[in-house]
């Protein structure tokens, strides 16, 4: 099975996590998510990570540290999520590609919200 690396970035700031909801058209459409996307060949996580972070949510990340990385198949895909925390960066964070977006706190994450594989991302913000 096809097995994608993705650079997901948890941007943080005063206790909260900005998130975006997946199109109706992408894999797990309709589900809630901390904004990244796929590496690129070639290119680094940390690289993929600023990229995918420009231009979905159009910030500049100016700090970020890992949080962990999540192996994980769904029936049609296989995923390896490299979880970074964006602690700081230049610009406001926005649905830049017209996708509903929001800030939330930690407490109010609810893993049924997010792919299956995001329920060990949202165990760790909330421990
Ligand atoms: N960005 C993101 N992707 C996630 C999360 N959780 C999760 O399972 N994924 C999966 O990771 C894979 C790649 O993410 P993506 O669709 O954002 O990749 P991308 O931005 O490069 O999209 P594109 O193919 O439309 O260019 C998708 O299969 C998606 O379902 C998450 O929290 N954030
Ligand atoms: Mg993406």
């Amino acid at each position: 099975m096809k097995t994608v690396h993705v650079a997901v970035g948890v941007i943080l700031r005063d206790g909260q996590t900005f998130v975006c909801l997946r199109g109706e058209h992408q894999h797990q459409g309709g589900k809630w998510e901390f904004p990244g996307g796929k590496v690129d060949e070639g290119e680094t996580v940390a690289e993929a990570l600023s990229r995918e972070l420009a231009e979905e949510v159009g910030i500049t990340v100016t700090g970020s540290e890992p949080l962990t990385v999540i192996r994980h198949a769904y029936p049609d895909k296989q995923v390896v999520l490299d979880v970074h925390k964006v602690t700081a960066f230049d610009g406001e964070p926005h649905g830049k590609e017209g996708q509903q977006s929001r800030w939330q706190t930690m407490d109010a994450l609810k893993p049924d919200d997010f792919p299956a594989a995001n329920r060990e991302i949202i165990a760790a913000l909330q421990q």
